[in-house]
């Protein structure tokens, strides 16, 4: 198997409160759900692997590249999909598309066509982020994700907010690519990881059993 993301001793906390604890994985092309309790610490993971907070204690490696010594190639095979919009409220969908290639140094991307149609965004290319709902902002955060050339596309709750045609199509297109990518995603949608026969990666219970003390 190629391992395309590789964790290990993975640890964060905030205000000295561990939220991750020696968290350690490997995975291949495929499709890989990450489930968990509110607060389990998903999102905080996903903005670890993806660069936006730094490590604070162990390692990851994308493609073969350590984020923190080779952190361009390594961000080259990563793309992240939010689950909230990071757009600006001025920018039209059409723009912010174009926006993140650039920034990606994508010049070309063969399959944006198609994932417009497919999510149903071609009436909504010309329409400004701020005169959006917020299910046709989340489909165009996962558009600029998926349409790059990433292997590694990471995505916090995908299915969040979006209509049935397009979660049907979103599955479909795990199903479709999961040979050669992998698709990371935090949920808690069971019907999707089932649909989508995603594996599941749990993180442990931030209350540690509390619940019933
Ligand atoms: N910037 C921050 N400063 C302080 N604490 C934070 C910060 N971000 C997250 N946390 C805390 O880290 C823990 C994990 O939060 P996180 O958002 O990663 O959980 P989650 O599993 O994604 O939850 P949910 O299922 O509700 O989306 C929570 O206790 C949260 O309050």
């Amino acid at each position: 198997m190629t391992t395309l993301l590789e964790v290990s001793g993975l640890g964060m906390q905030f205000s000295g409160q561990a939220v991750l604890r020696d968290l350690s994985f490997a995975f291949g092309p495929g499709v890989v759900a990450l489930m968990g309790e509110n607060g389990a610490g998903k999102s905080t993971l996903l903005s670890l692997l993806s660069g936006v907070h730094p490590l604070q204690a162990g390692r990851v490696c994308v493609g073969g590249h350590d984020l923190a010594t080779a952190r361009q190639r390594a961000r080259r095979q990563l793309a992240y999909a939010p689950d909230e919009s990071v757009a600006y409220d001025f920018m039209t969908g059409e723009e912010f598309l174009r926006m993140v290639l650039a920034l990606r140094g994508q010049l070309e991307a063969p399959s944006l066509p198609a994932l417009v149609e497919g999510f149903g965004l071609q009436p909504q290319l010309h329409k400004r982020f701020e005169a959006m709902s917020l299910g046709t902002r989340k489909k165009f955060m996962l558009v600029s994700a998926l349409a790059s050339d990433a292997q590694v596309v990471l995505m916090d709750e995908p299915t969040n907010g979006i209509d049935a045609q397009a979660k049907a199509y979103l599955v479909a297109l795990f199903r479709r690519e999961c040979g050669q990518r992998l698709f990371f995603f935090s949920t808690h949608d069971q019907q999707a990881v089932v649909d989508a026969s995603a594996e599941v990666l749990a993180l442990p219970d931030p209350l540690g059993g509390m619940r019933d003390a």
